[in-house]
């Protein structure tokens, strides 16, 4: 049976951040992730997964100034620096949660040029290096174009080619089931093919990114075929409610903690 974390960025809004951890324990969840921690002190965090018995599966590092429309630094020329900082922060708070796997997004620059690149790769490899020194994988994510326009790291395969090529022992593939669909498709032969690499999954329906329970993938089959594949990790439900997110949750049902 896949292990489900709620995404804390996107579910439970209708509380305030911390009181999210609380209220996905309530739901039956055991395991939350969500896209950024840095404006509540990680005791704080630490505290509420305690309390609640929850595991942290997953967060992003520092993405650049996101409220600029920044998406990222990774593969953006002169900001190596401060991605290192943001290595330095995003460890502090691994430790503090117990997360063992942390998302390093690219940044919005031409996938075709070697600039971005050669800095990619170098943000990659450091940044791989720094997690491994505490037993932590290191994830990237194809976005897709038209949630994300200009996203640097566009393609499933190039996200695979890149794995292959760095062979960094801790750096998996992010596989969001939502992104797949709706860039290449052929969603269960590609879990098939890209499990090995991969660390971390994510789900929401497609076109709507709502619940996983209907329009165009069928994700009963799917999560039957994560579980025939041996996937031990995460599942992130990456998902915007319909409405409220308790409402929402007939899918869970069969999945969730009593
Ligand atoms: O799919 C997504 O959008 C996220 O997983 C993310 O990390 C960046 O927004
Ligand atoms: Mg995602």
């Amino acid at each position: 049976m896949p292990v489900f974390a709620a995404n804390l960025t996107m579910m439970f809004n209708e509380w305030t951040f911390l009181d999210r951890f609380d209220a996905a324990a309530e739901a039956g969840f055991t395991a939350v992730e969500y896209l950024f921690p840095y404006e509540v002190p990680p005791e704080a965090i630490a505290e509420r997964l305690i309390r609640n018995r929850l595991e942290q599966a997953l967060f992003n590092l520092p993405p650049g100034d996101w409220v600029a429309g920044e998406r990222g630094i990774a593969a953006l020329p002169g900001r190596f620096d401060e991605l290192k900082s943001g290595v330095d922060k995003a460890l502090y708070y691994a430790a503090a949660t117990g997360a063992k796997r942390l998302h390093l997004m690219a940044g919005l620059s031409d996938p075709s040029d070697p600039e971005a690149a050669s800095c990619y790769r170098r943000s990659i490899a450091y940044t791989a290096g720094r997690l491994a020194e505490k037993s932590i994988d290191l994830l990237i994510e194809p976005i897709n174009g038209r949630n994300m326009p200009g996203y640097f790291l566009d393609d499933f395969a190039k996200a695979e080619r890149l794995i292959a090529e760095l062979a960094l022992p801790n750096l998996k593939l992010q596989f969001d089931v939502y992104h797949r669909q709706i860039m290449h498709g052929d969603v269960a032969m590609a879990l098939r093919h890209l499990l090995p690499v991969t660390g971390h999954i994510q789900i929401a329906s497609v076109p709507s990114r709502h619940e996983p329970d209907g329009e165009e993938l069928n994700y009963s089959y799917l999560f039957e075929e994560i579980d025939r594949l041996g996937y031990d990790g995460h599942v992130g439900c990456e998902y915007f409610p319909r409405g409220s997110t308790l409402d929402g949750l007939a899918w869970f049902n069969p999945f969730r903690r009593s």
